[in-house]
């Protein structure tokens, strides 16, 4: 394989190839998180949404079927699109990417480039490309700056951020009805024709480098994901969720996730599958119940690091107006705060964040309000 690789030409060879990939090794310990069928969701099944519940309360991330139901392959080609669209637009001239850049945003839509953020207390840099198009951008008609390769490729963009948009409010709405939850509290807070934070990210990170520690190539420092739901497409590993050491010994698993002990675990890339993850908007609105999972990501381990690495993700975040609040229902413990609390929203949360991140959001607000 590398043999080829080596003969033909550069601009020859896609750097995205998952037939290329080698499999993920098989010695190396994985996290156990559960597969979940999309098509028995689809049909209601109750020991698959029991399964799904359970996946939701303990590791937050679970593995979603792409091959068992019209949708799930839909999904599934429209992530490869979308990776070769990434391998398209990361090719482009820095000037261009940079014209779409998350500073020139002042939000968490558009580039950013490797380095961008740190990774350590020692100032280790981060080393993966991010383009982020928002959903508002494809659907809505949002004046964010978008590079030429989304742009000329809108067509492909809208069913992917469309199917994807479905399948997770699909998810999120069988969650909230084990919750007690009524429908319309799930679907009143992500209405696709509301502006929100949702994105498409391409991400692309380089092969693992022998003359490096592995703890100084982190992609991606770890995070939690800040919306609701996340869909996940990679085709190589290097995606790791950390387990807690006790997560019997928190009330909640969702709090366990903050404690020192535990340990890192990767999650091998199935083929067939995507990887769903909840965000820390679900944990908030059902007051710890739910698992937002921390997660990072390393070079692929073994054979599979030789290559490029491309993942896309969809991010499907509450409407930028919604209040980020415990809701009240059957399953969900009480909120036990102060009353008067100041709640921020869903967009002014996301304003925070991309500060966090480095991002100059001192005229976010007026941007924000032209969508
Ligand atoms: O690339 C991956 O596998 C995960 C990416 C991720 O966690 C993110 O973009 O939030
Ligand atoms: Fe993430």
């Amino acid at each position: 394989m590398v043999g080829t690789r080596t003969m033909a030409t550069v601009s020859d060879v896609p750097e995205f190839d998952p037939q290329r990939y080698p499999p993920f090794p098989s010695d190396i310990p994985t996290a156990p998180i559960k597969k979940i069928s999309l098509a028995k969701l689809l049909s209601k099944d109750t020991a698959e949404i029991d399964a799904l519940f359970e996946a939701c309360k303990t590791y937050g991330f679970f593995y979603l079927s792409t091959r068992d139901h019209p949708q799930g392959e839909a999904l599934e080609q429209g992530s490869l699109n979308m990776a070769r669209i990434a391998e398209e637009t990361f090719k482009l001239p820095l000037e261009e990417k940079k014209r779409c850049s998350m500073q020139n945003t002042g939000t968490i839509f558009g580039y950013k480039h490797a380095g961008g953020s740190k990774t350590d207390a020692t100032g280790t840099l981060d080393t993966a490309e991010f383009m982020n198009t928002a959903k508002d951008s494809i659907i809505n008609n949002a004046s964010w700056p978008i590079p030429s390769t989304v742009k000329s490729n809108q067509d492909l963009f809208e069913p992917f951020v469309t199917t994807a948009h479905k399948t997770g409010l699909g998810i999120l709405k069988l969650i909230g009805e084990k919750l007690g939850l009524p429908e319309e509290e799930v679907t009143n807070r992500h209405r696709i024709t509301q502006s929100s934070g949702d994105q498409v990210r391409m991400t692309r990170s380089p092969p693992l480098s022998a003359a490096a520690a592995l703890e100084k190539q982190i992609a991606t420092p770890a995070h939690t994901d800040f919306g609701s739901i996340t869909l996940l497409f990679n085709w190589l590993g290097g995606l790791q969720i950390w387990e807690p050491e006790d997560p019997d010994g928190s009330k909640f698993w969702s709090s366990s996730r903050h404690s020192e002990k535990g340990e890192w675990k990767y999650v091998r890339p199935v083929p067939g599958y995507a990887i769903c993850n909840l965000g820390d908007a679900m944990t908030r609105f059902s007051n710890g119940v739910l698992n937002s999972g921390k997660h990072r990501v390393l070079p692929a381990p073994g054979p599979q690091g030789e290559f490029v690495r491309y993942s896309i993700v969809y991010f499907v975040r509450p409407e930028d107006a919604v209040p980020l609040q415990v809701l009240k229902a059957e399953g969900i413990p009480p909120y036990e705060g102060k009353e008067d609390e100041v709640v921020k929203t869903a967009g002014e949360h996301i304003v925070e964040r991309a500060r966090g991140l480095g991002v100059d959001t001192g005229n976010a607000k007026a941007v924000r309000s032209d969508v």
